[in-house]
């Protein structure tokens, strides 16, 4: 027998959730399936677990640039505690319990699409229970790590960042192969919490590809500081590992070879289809699902399919995800009760400016809109203007050999930013500001009355409007 709801979410993640609180918001009824962990990737593999690992590493190298102060070695065992907690030590009790609040009925099981408006839920008993949607499927099942085809990766069984983010023995020698967001983040965790030797390899010339070039600089150059072994350039040829659990030998083009106790691929990620049922929509099996502004997915007959959050391939961040979901789930409400859907809270048009996003590293990098690089590209008439964090009082009060720089992309002809970028320790705070002025399109001279505090990291605006000559 078929249940029926007005709504239907596939994935209980970030995204997912959202949909559904919102849809409920709207007086809509809705079933959430979930297969795994209601929270998702981001509650108990990713950015929470992370974090959790990261914060004691960033707070030791804040308080080594403090003269007169110092840490003790990082006790490992208690922030592995304290990660365990974070991440409700692999329970989803209080998220279904959220759900089921709403109130939404949560169906623990894999969805698959099967025809228009249907949604099939195997149980992990082999039971299938069928639902029916009245208005809107919506699908949130996020994405999955991808591997590059080299000769022997796939047979070593390399970490993933979900063994990364669960790590219960820190290894004494890693390799890393990757040099994005998840690379630099866990070979920096992985490193201060105790593995001696880490060796990041990188494919391309620089660190953090899609942020501007001098951010993935600072942070490679305080990798090695450090005493990470950061090797750009470095293409893998093979990989072994003769023995399951013994050491792994990665081998390069230039000859060399790196051998380490465990290895971790952090190459990208891919949106979680292929075995959704996108074929009974009418799409293709796989590839991120194609959405307009309002979520819904393009090419679906009769409109009642969407999709939210990494799964649409549009920013792999948590915040945009859920973001599209408040839009996602308003405008299913919106159309279901024949209200206006095109009110301009109803569009999540933030994409298109070049999403805010944190790398929490030493140093920090953050960054909104776009970059020199992609303002030229898009044929916007561009200037930039660049300031050394360092000199700003705030900054140097913060600590000894503070190291850091803001850039900013203006837009001539309008005087507005269209991007800015800011690396330094500490800087994460300062991007919400940056968000406001890039999505608002301030113009420069309104900016100029915006006055930072002193003596905050914040007077480096001061300073970047002053290089550009006000
Ligand atoms: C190591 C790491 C650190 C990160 N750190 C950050 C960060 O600091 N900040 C940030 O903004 N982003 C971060 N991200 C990205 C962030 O994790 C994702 O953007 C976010 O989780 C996407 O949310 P989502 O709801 O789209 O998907 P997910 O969180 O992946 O959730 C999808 C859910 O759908 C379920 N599902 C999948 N298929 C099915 C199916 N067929 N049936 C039923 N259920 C299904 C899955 O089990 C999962 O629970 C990080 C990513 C990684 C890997
Ligand atoms: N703090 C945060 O906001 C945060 C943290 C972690 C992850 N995330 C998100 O999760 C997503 C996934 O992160 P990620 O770091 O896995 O992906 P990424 O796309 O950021 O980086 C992938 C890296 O792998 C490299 N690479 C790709 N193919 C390769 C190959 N064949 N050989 C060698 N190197 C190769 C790329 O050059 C790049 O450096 C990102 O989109 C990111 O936004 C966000």
């Amino acid at each position: 027998m078929a249940d029926e709801f007005d709504v239907v979410v596939v994935g209980a993640g970030p995204a997912g959730e959202n949909v559904a609180g919102r849809a409920v918001r709207g007086g809509l009824s809705v079933a959430v399936v979930e297969e795994e962990l209601a929270g998702g990737e981001c509650s108990y593999w990713a950015c929470i677990p992370s974090k959790a690992l990261l914060r004691p590493v960033d707070l030791v190298a804040e308080v080594g640039r403090v003269p007169g102060l110092e840490t003790g070695p990082i006790d490992t065992a208690a922030v592995l505690a304290r990660r365990d907690e974070a991440v409700s030590h692999l329970d989803d009790e209080g998220q279904v319990g959220w759900i089921e609040g709403l109130p939404a009925e949560f169906v623990r099981g894999r969805g698959k699409l099967d025809g228009p408006k249907v949604v099939g839920v195997t149980a992990r008993d082999g039971s299938v229970r069928t639902l029916r949607a009245r208005h809107a499927v919506v699908l949130a099942t996020g994405s999955r790590p991808v591997f590059p085809e080299v000769p022997g990766l796939a047979e070593a069984r390399p970490w993933t960042s979900r063994e990364a983010t669960a790590v219960r023995e820190v290894p004494r020698r890693l390799v890393v192969l990757g040099g994005g967001v998840v690379a630099c983040e866990m070979a920096q965790a992985l490193h201060g919490l105790g593995a001696r030797e880490v060796t990041l390899l990188v494919r391309g010339g620089s660190l953090l590809g899609r942020v501007e070039p001098f951010a993935g600089e600072l942070v490679a150059e305080s990798m090695r500081a450090s005493g990470i072994d950061v090797r750009t350039r470095a293409e893998v040829t093979r990989v072994e590992r003769p023995t399951p659990g013994g050491p792994v030998t990665v081998h390069l083009a230039d000859g060399e070879s790196v051998e380490a106790d465990e290895l971790l691929v952090a190459t990208g990620r891919a949106p979680a289809t292929g075995d959704v049922g996108l074929a009974s929509a009418g799409l293709p099996e796989h590839g991120p699902v194609k959405v307009d502004d309002s979520m819904r997915a393009t090419g679906v007959d009769g409109g009642w399919l969407y999709a939210v959050g990494d799964v649409n391939g549009r920013a792999l961040l948590t915040h945009m995800g859920k973001y599209q979901a408040r839009v996602c789930g308003d405008v299913i409400v919106a159309r279901a009760k024949g209200e206006p859907d095109d009110l301009p809270a109803l569009r999540a048009v933030a994409d298109g400016y070049g999403p805010p996003q944190v790398v929490f590293t030493d140093p920090q990098v953050c960054a909104v809109g776009r970059t020199e690089e992609a303002a030229r590209a898009e044929g916007f008439d561009v200037r930039v203007v660049e300031y050394d964090l360092g000199s700003v009082s705030g900054a140097y009060l913060l600590g000894d050999d503070y190291r850091g720089r803001a850039k900013a992309v203006v837009d001539e002809r309008r005087r507005v930013l269209l991007g800015v970028t800011f690396a330094g320790p500490g800087v994460a705070e300062l991007l919400q500001a940056a968000t406001v002025a890039v999505v608002a399109e301030v113009p420069l001279d309104r900016l100029w009355h915006a006055v930072p505090a002193f003596p905050t990291v914040s007077e480096v605006w001061l300073r970047l409007l002053e290089e550009y000559g006000l």
